[in-house]
């Protein structure tokens, strides 16, 4: 056990963990040319597209140091915010944490997000300087800007380039030198912690564990202690770059497990694996089932495929246990799905997936957060609201509560009036306010999360000329004035298009809500009326005035396989739009809430 080291790499996105990750791996010879590709640790095309490391596995390599033989386990934790549970169990694995900081970026707010679970474990950090091969690097101040952060010696921040490889042997002596050896006892009843699993179609979900007492050997009975179900343990081994099946992992080591199960909702991120006939009294601290904090609608565009995306949705649900899902149906939608999603990437990412690996083309409706509704017959009852068509009729609600969030951003100090005023149209509430340096500041706020689904990234990167980087973690839930904003097409309310929202901005909203769908939907033969109501009330109307684009215009002369062609163009066309009533909507009217400001 002394002989192993087992860290992870903490960085805000973009600031080299997966290139870092890389060259470790290829300095301690783990990789043969074969195998190399620009970006080893990220697997998934969707993943290489955005750069993103979405799902984090582990790599063990080997490394000889002083003479001596050490095991490094590498366990790559994922850079977004709406993984952040995921991060935090792959910290709870390691003893020590690279926290890497771009020399031209400095310290952003994933930096600090990520660091505060490292110190939170425990975790013995060693800081990382990287890219100081850029031009436009600034290594003393960049320093400075971290050994304010850390309260250490300047002497113990690595300068490296992942790129050029300056600074690699330096990190590894200092992983093997500063980084504990784990602790453990062999001797004692299996603990295991679950930090990721994969799913694999041909041989089911593999389970990424980290082996805190005990041993888990080939063929050993096990259980998992939150889902109370036991397994045989047909393969494990150690993760390179292929798996490699080994008779047992013992205390302080990394590997994977092989069960034959089929699902992915069965093994849970941060569960105990431990021995199913002497089970260990301690599971390990820190469970949680992690709950989908953005709800939206999705719909087959064409109604007759709903079971087609029924079947699709359960096949990206086991491998992606995250995703929830349950039918429902729209009057102007027809059959479709609510589904919970960790956060507005993860929804898009399955919306991204339905598209590319399943062929369906879906219809999202507008994301909304989870609300507790509480009536005045029963106030200690929660309804949950995952739809604004659930809440309950205004006139019998006792409260409505929303959840909310601690959001911190980093900004330059120029941009601090800017990010504070859009905070507050926000309804943030400052908390804190820190000079990290003479330039930058770390803002944090108390917001409503059902403000950043809506527009915040964006806007956020617009006021600060993108000098600002964000991050946040829910706070639990708080009481709120909420009203739902129906909108009316040529006066038929279309479920699809309502929204929850809060009552001093709902007149505001309303209005450009109207304003927006006046631009987006096509005129037709006839006036459309459309109006925004809450209740019986209608705050706002705007009319799309009748016109037939007429599209055989253009044929002069009776060539009427033309004529029939471009009736066809037009009916294609349309099959991105929907019938609502009388009204033709196209795909886009649905999302529009998100896009009010542009
Ligand atoms: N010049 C220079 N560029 C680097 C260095 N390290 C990484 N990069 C570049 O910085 C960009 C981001 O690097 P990644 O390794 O993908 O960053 P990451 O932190 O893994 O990003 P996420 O996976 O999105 O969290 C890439 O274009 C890299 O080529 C370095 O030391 N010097």
């Amino acid at each position: 056990m002394k002989k192993i080291r087992n860290f992870c790499i903490i960085a805000h996105i973009d600031h080299g963990k997966s290139t870092l990750a890389d060259r470790l791996l290829d300095f301690t010879g783990s990789v043969t040319e074969r195998e190399k590709q620009d970006q080893l640790l990220d697997s998934m095309d969707l993943e290489r597209e955005r750069g993103i490391t979405i799902k984090s596995h582990a790599i063990q390599m080997e490394y000889t140091y002083k003479g001596e033989d050490y095991i490094l386990n590498l366990i790559d934790t994922p850079g977004h915010v709406d993984f952040s549970y995921e991060v935090s169990r792959s910290i709870a694995a390691c003893e020590g944490a690279l926290l890497v900081v771009d020399a031209a970026q400095s310290i952003q707010a994933q930096t600090i997000s990520n660091l505060y679970l490292a110190l939170e474990n425990d975790l013995e950090i060693i800081p990382v300087l990287n890219k100081v091969d850029l031009p436009s690097a600034n290594p003393e101040e960049v320093t400075d800007d971290i050994v304010d952060l850390l309260g250490c010696d300047a002497e113990e921040i690595i300068p490296a380039s992942a790129k050029t490889g300056i600074g690699i042997e330096e990190i590894l002596s200092a992983i093997i030198e500063r980084v504990p050896a784990p602790t453990g006892n062999l001797d004692e009843s299996l603990q295991a912690l679950v930090f990721d699993s994969v799913y694999n179609p041909f041989r089911g979900v593999e389970t990424y564990f980290r082996v805190i007492n005990g041993e888990i050997t080939k063929g050993q009975k096990i259980k998992f202690v939150a889902t109370d179900k036991d397994y045989f343990a047909d393969e494990v081994g150690t993760l390179k770059l292929e798996q490699h099946p080994k008779k047992s992992i013992k205390a302080g080591d990394v590997g994977y497990l092989i069960t034959g199960i089929k699902d992915a909702r069965e093994v849970k991120v941060g569960d105990t694996i431990t021995d199913a006939a002497s089970p260990t009294k301690n599971a390990i601290a820190g469970f949680e089932d992690v709950k989908p904090m953005v709800f939206a609608g999705i719909y087959p565009v064409d109604t007759d495929e709903f079971e087609e995306l029924r079947a699709s949705m359960e096949k990206l649900q086991l491998n992606d246990a995250s995703l929830v899902f349950a039918p429902e149906s729209s009057a102007a939608l027809g059959f479709g799905f609510r589904c919970g999603f960790l956060g507005m990437l993860h929804m898009e990412i399955i919306q991204e997936r339905l598209e590319r690996e399943f062929n369906m083309t879906v219809i999202t409706t507008v994301p909304n957060v989870s609300y507790h509704a509480f009536t005045r017959k029963n106030p200690d009852e929660i309804i949950i609201v995952n739809n604004p068509t659930d809440l309950p009729d205004p006139s019998g609600i006792d409260r409505v509560e929303e959840p909310y969030i601690k959001a911190t951003i980093i900004t330059k100090s120029d941009f601090v009036g800017n990010v504070m005023s859009l905070c507050i149209e926000k309804r943030g509430q400052i908390t804190n306010q820190t000079y990290l340096t003479t330039q930058r500041v770390e803002l944090t706020f108390d917001m409503p999360l059902a403000e950043i689904v809506f527009d915040f990234y964006d806007r956020l990167k617009t006021v600060s000329k993108g000098y600002a980087s964000f991050d946040y973690a829910p706070i639990g839930m708080r009481v709120s004035k909420l009203v739902r904003v129906d909108i009316l097409l040529n006066a038929q309310p279309v479920d699809a298009l309502s929204a929850l929202i809060h009552a001093d901005s709902a007149v505001t909203i309303g209005k450009k809500m109207c304003a927006k769908l006046k631009e987006l939907i096509p005129r037709q033969q006839f006036d459309i009326p459309i109006q925004a109501a809450i209740g019986a009330k209608i705050i706002s109307r705007e009319t799309t005035k009748a016109l037939r684009k007429d599209v055989t215009a253009k044929c002069y002369g009776g060539d009427i396989s033309r004529k029939r062609k471009l009736l066809e163009k037009q009916k294609k066309g349309k099959k991105r739009m929907r019938q609502v009533g009388n009204v033709e909507v196209p795909q886009e009217a649905f999302m529009a809430v998100l896009k009010l400001n542009d």
